[in-house]
């Protein structure tokens, strides 16, 4: 199989059961290198659970997951971090008191393949530092620095979140709810910001989303999930116009 060919993610037939609850069944995916992917669902349908499983938070207890192509199944968050996955959560994982820079630059040496021994690598340090403030600049928070990163406005937070998720270098990315508490002045610039990350990088998003124009603005698929498990993959305009999708998620006043 050649390399462009090899899914970035692959998920097989998993299953996750909770004392007696099923939360996922059969849960099959496969996500293109370099595309653009919504997960949409109802309250409770799994889609957090899903990126806990496909992360490493949450083990499975059927089924497989694979990163480019390597069954990471077993593994932990911290070797799948490794193998180029990224996410964000719905409530921030932020260091609220160290800086904005700080924060990026503790990812950026890390994706430089430092660590995070500021005295070990102090030319990467450097570099790890020019790197953050260039990443900061890309999303719109340059003049904000030297802030605690505590002190940012819930919209500033996210944008700093996906700062740090572009200088781990993750080639596939998961984003929990990017847009959830974001003012509405807000919105569109974190889009943009998340598109150009897309775009300029060439991640591999999967994004959960209930902002439904956002989403729709910038996936290339649709992953619908419904009680545990995907009930339907396809292009935004077909999900939109599949009925099976409507009777169960998307209702009359979809
Ligand atoms: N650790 C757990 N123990 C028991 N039940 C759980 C656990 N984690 C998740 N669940 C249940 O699994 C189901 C799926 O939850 P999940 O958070 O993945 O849904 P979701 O689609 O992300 O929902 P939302 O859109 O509200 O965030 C829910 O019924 C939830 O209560």
């Amino acid at each position: 199989m050649s390399t462009t060919a090899t899914p970035a993610l692959q998920v097989k037939d998993l299953g996750l059961k909770i004392g007696g609850a099923t939360i996922l069944e059969d849960v099959d995916l496969e996500v293109a290198q370099g595309s653009f992917i919504g997960v949409i669902g109802p309250n409770g349908a799994g889609k957090t659970t899903l990126f806990n499983v496909v992360s490493g938070i949450a083990r499975p207890t059927s089924g497989t997951v694979h990163l480019g192509g390597r069954d990471v199944t077993g593994t932990s968050v911290h070797r799948r971090a490794r193998a180029g996955l990224g996410r964000t959560f719905q409530t921030s994982s932020l260091f609220p008191q160290l800086s904005v820079r700080e924060n990026v630059r503790m990812a950026s040496q890390v994706g430089l393949g430092g660590s995070l021994s500021p005295w070990r690598f102090p030319s990467r340090t450097d570099r790890a530092t020019r790197e953050a403030e260039e990443h900061l600049g890309e999303v719109g928070l340059g003049d904000k620095l030297d802030l605690a990163a505590g002190s940012l406005s819930h919209g500033d937070k996210r944008k700093l979140e996906i700062a740090v998720l572009r200088a781990t270098d993750a080639d596939v990315v998961l984003l929990d709810e990017p847009m959830a508490g974001v003012g509405s002045g807000d919105v569109a610039g974190l889009s943009d910001t998340i598109r150009q990350m897309h775009r300029e990088k060439g991640s591999t998003i999967l994004m959960v989303e209930h902002h439904m124009e956002v989403l729709l603005g910038l996936v290339d698929k649709v992953a619908v999930m419904y009680f545990g498990t995907i009930i339907a993959f396809d292009t935004p305009d077909a999900i939109m116009s599949n009925p099976t999708v409507q009777s169960a998620y998307l209702g009359t006043s979809a």
